[in-house]
């Protein structure tokens, strides 16, 4: 069993769980269902932003723990004042020491869209997102069907989220691409074995339909590659572990954007 497919098996309990606890009517009850979410495109191509998506990622599979000293208050409002174009928050708690309070917590504190980052299998974790306070969801392609894309992307652009489409490789992205998606993320880490390369992003590139907002995720650490992105279209670039690795996130990100 792979660890996608761990994280895939554990979230299926964890939806069942949620529904039998929160129903769909006391979700949509939730004071920020009733607020139009930010979009997505608007933001990462505002001018005065820098098209960092920030992410605040307490654990991943891949490292263990990164940080977990630092508050969602101090962390992603120094994001945003740094430039971010958009926050991403964990949800996962068994993997990534998420939590759903991490991104209502953030919705308070910022006017900057907020990617709800969690593994999406199910209707009502859309819902959900946006009872959180969340502008965008993941939709991640090894681990759906395109009916699945489909189904979920329709679902969360009715409610007015936006949605991104991540792939790892040109079988996911052909298969998978969807009128419905705002924007495709080519993922720089092999979810299978955690290695990366942002040769991914340059590979799949031109593959990319010019309808989407291109972004590329993970193992971004320099300001160089960025410029080198952007060169090859990208409009977006999200960005974990590089902050929360430092003691003060906020300030690694109000440093790194000053070489962009
Ligand atoms: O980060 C992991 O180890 C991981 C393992 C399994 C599934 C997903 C995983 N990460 C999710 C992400 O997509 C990253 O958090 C995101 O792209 C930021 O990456 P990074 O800048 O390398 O922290």
């Amino acid at each position: 069993m792979t660890i996608l497919d761990k994280i895939v098996a554990n979230k299926r309990k964890e939806v069942a769980r949620a529904k039998s606890r929160v129903s769909y009517t006391k979700l949509e009850e939730a004071e920020f269902f009733a607020r139009q979410p930010y979009s997505f495109r608007e933001f990462l191509l505002a001018p005065d932003r820098t098209g960092i998506i920030a992410e605040f990622k307490r654990r991943s599979p891949s490292k263990g723990i990164i940080n977990d000293k630092v508050t969602v208050k101090q962390v992603t409002t120094a994001y945003a004042d740094a430039g971010a174009s958009a926050l991403s928050v964990l949800t996962d708690k068994q993997f990534f020491m998420g939590q759903k309070i991490d991104v209502k917590r953030a919705r308070l504190l910022n006017n900057i869209p907020i990617l709800r980052k969690d593994f999406m299998i199910d209707e009502y974790q859309v819902i959900e997102a946006k009872a959180i306070g969340a502008d965008v969801i993941l939709l991640i392609a090894a681990i759906l069907t395109p009916a699945e894309i489909d189904t979920l992307a329709t679902l969360a652009k009715s409610i007015g989220l936006s949605v991104l489409l991540e792939v790892h490789n040109l079988e996911e992205l052909e298969r998978s691409t969807n009128p419905k998606l705002d924007a495709i993320g080519v993922n720089n880490r092999n979810l299978a074995d955690f290695t990366v390369s942002v040769d991914t992003s340059f590979q799949l590139a031109k593959h990319i339909p010019d309808d989407f907002l291109k972004i590329s995720e993970s193992a971004i650490s320099n300001t160089e590659v960025i410029k080198d992105l952007k060169q090859a279209g990208f409009s977006g670039f999200l960005i974990g572990e590089n902050f929360m690795r430092q003691e003060d996130p906020g300030a690694a990100m109000r440093e790194f954007v000053q070489g962009l």
